[in-house]
């Protein structure tokens, strides 16, 4: 990366700087690589932050079926991680994950779960796990919320069969012309997935992230303390393909301890440690193991560090500093929090990332793991909360006495309850990661790099105003 013009004498943050276009030999924004290239496996440099309002089995699976990370929580309990990860192993690669209710369940019980949209669909299994038919989710906005699935069963929703739909291409051709917005896929009977349109053309453009079994690939988080080497062990053998050791301060004694614990492990996974955001930091933990760093302190929108403490960096900087000091010793960067926009996944990369963590814009999708709520304009969110918000400590130390938990919440870093709305036009974590893709695969052709290496080298950066970016955004109404 290069700055247009002078490079400044202080720390930057995604809203001070946009890209410059420059010559370009790439004539299709198709012929993009996006691939992080950080041995994660990832086909997209994407992943899904370690929260609990966030990444839960179902993200990671359907992120990872995207080509992009799931990191799935420390503060998840041990069994119930094991079968988040098998449940990521199970899932169907070239089909969706299907949303499966009972015939009792009712309208209300299912808008919990899907938003009443065209393109999604309900499976619905008898007490005895046989497919007895599918409701569309757009039925569900024009029946009374005490209405039995059993009795919305759409008759002529015909399901198709795996072997009819042998590709994403043939499988968009067959729901297009048989006017199919929503299908579930059957293969001896059982309901092996489901498909959209949309969820078929997806399959023909992103690469999923398989592990060598041809099984969807995930991360797990670790905190720093307890028998880290024991939780990674059970992790390496529920069969997570990427371990991340996480703690506020990772530029700590207590990081340094439990990363050189788990490297010495030698347990073949690519490891991410952090937060950390100077290049001292990078080189202290990879001596330590560290494949790749996460790189963020107090941009996250849960996050109240820097009002609290002051600590943090304007992440641009961080990114770019660090990025530069993994590079050196063949290491990695995640750029972690304070992405709202595709813009800011462009210029993280621009700095030097080879992925970009995003929490709190996930947790507003149908795939995060809360219940869909509905405020009183009827508009539907989520709840989302800090990892290190006073929620999260009471749930973390749930088990310690009520004195030694009441000395952990004194230190509080987050927020304990938000509302991320989901975008009525873009409900689905996959319909956010096609904004951010799109506008980062053209990012790419704007600065004339085939690949996240050469974003890293071509990218050219400019500093602006306040005005400059407020120019950039777009006016829903006249002025
Ligand atoms: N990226 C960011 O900006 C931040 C992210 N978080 C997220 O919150 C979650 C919880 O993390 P965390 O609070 O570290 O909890 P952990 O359970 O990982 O424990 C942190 C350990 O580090 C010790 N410690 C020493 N200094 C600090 C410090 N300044 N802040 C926090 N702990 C410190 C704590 O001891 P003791 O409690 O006795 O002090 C404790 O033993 C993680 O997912 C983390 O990523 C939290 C804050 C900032
Ligand atoms: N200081 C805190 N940081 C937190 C907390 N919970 C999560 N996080 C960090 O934020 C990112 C996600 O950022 P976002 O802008 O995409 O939401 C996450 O990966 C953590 O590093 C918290 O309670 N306090
Ligand atoms: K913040």
């Amino acid at each position: 990366m290069r700055f247009y013009g002078q490079a400044p004498q202080h720390d930057l943050t995604y809203s001070d700087v946009f890209l410059v276009p420059s010559r370009s030999a790439i004539t299709s924004r198709l012929d993009v690589d996006l691939a992080p290239g950080d041995g994660t496996g990832a086909t997209i440099p994407i992943v899904a932050s370690n929260m609990n309002s966030v990444t839960g089995p179902r993200l990671a699976a359907t992120l990872a079926r995207r080509g992009g990370l799931g990191v799935l929580p420390q503060d998840l309990h041990p069994q119930e991680l094991a079968a988040g990860i098998r449940f990521v192993k199970s899932q169907p690669v070239a089909y969706d994950t299907p949303i499966v209710m009972s015939p009792d369940d009712t309208a209300a019980d299912a808008l919990e779960h899907v938003p009443p949209v065209h393109g999604l669909g309900i499976v619905l299994h008898d007490a005895d796990e046989r497919y007895v038919g599918a409701v569309l989710a757009s039925r569900l906005a024009v029946v009374p919320p005490d209405a039995r699935l059993g009795d919305l069963v759409h008759g002529e929703l015909a399901a198709l069969e795996a072997e009819d739909v042998p590709d994403g291409r043939a499988a968009f051709d067959l729901l297009d012309a048989a006017d199919v917005e929503f299908a579930p896929v059957v293969s001896q009977g059982r309901v092996i997935g489901t498909l959209s349109k949309t969820s078929a053309l997806r399959s023909t453009i992103y690469p999923p992230a398989v592990d060598a079994q041809g099984r969807l690939r995930l991360a797990a988080a670790i905190g720093i303390n307890g028998d880290v080497a024991a939780r990674a062990i059970a992790l390496r053998d529920a069969g997570v393909d990427v371990l991340v050791l996480d703690t506020a301060h990772g530029d700590q004694d207590g990081m340094r301890r439990a990363l050189g614990t788990v490297a010495g492990l030698d347990l073949g996974l690519p490891l991410v440690a952090g937060n950390i955001v100077t290049a001292a930091a990078v080189q202290d933990l990879v001596a330590e193991g560290a494949n790749i760093l996460k790189v963020g302190v107090g941009p996250g929108a849960m996050c109240t560090t820097r009002m609290m403490t002051a600590v943090g960096r304007p992440q641009f900087s961080a990114v770019l500093e660090t990025a530069e000091a993994a590079r050196e010793l063949g290491a990695h960067v995640w750029a972690d929090g304070g992405v709202r926009y595709p813009r800011d996944v462009a210029l993280a990369l621009a700095a030097g990332a080879a992925s970009v963590m995003i929490g709190s814009w996930f947790a507003g999708t149908i795939e995060a793991p809360g219940l869909l709520r509905a405020d009183a304009s009827g508009a539907l969110y989520k709840e989302s909360w800090g990892m290190a918000s006073n929620k999260a400590v009471q749930a973390r130390f749930a088990r310690l006495s009520a004195y030694d938990r009441a000395r952990k919440e004194l230190f509080a870093e987050g927020i304990s309850s938000s509302k991320i709305y989901l975008d009525p036009l873009r409900p689905s974590v996959e319909d956010l990661l096609d904004m951010i893709t799109t506008g980062v695969r053209s990012s790419f052709t704007y600065a004339g790099a085939r690949s996240v290496a050469e974003f890293h080298e071509r990218a050219l950066v400019g500093l602006q105003s306040a005005a400059g970016y407020e120019e950039g955004k777009a006016l829903p109404v006249s002025w």
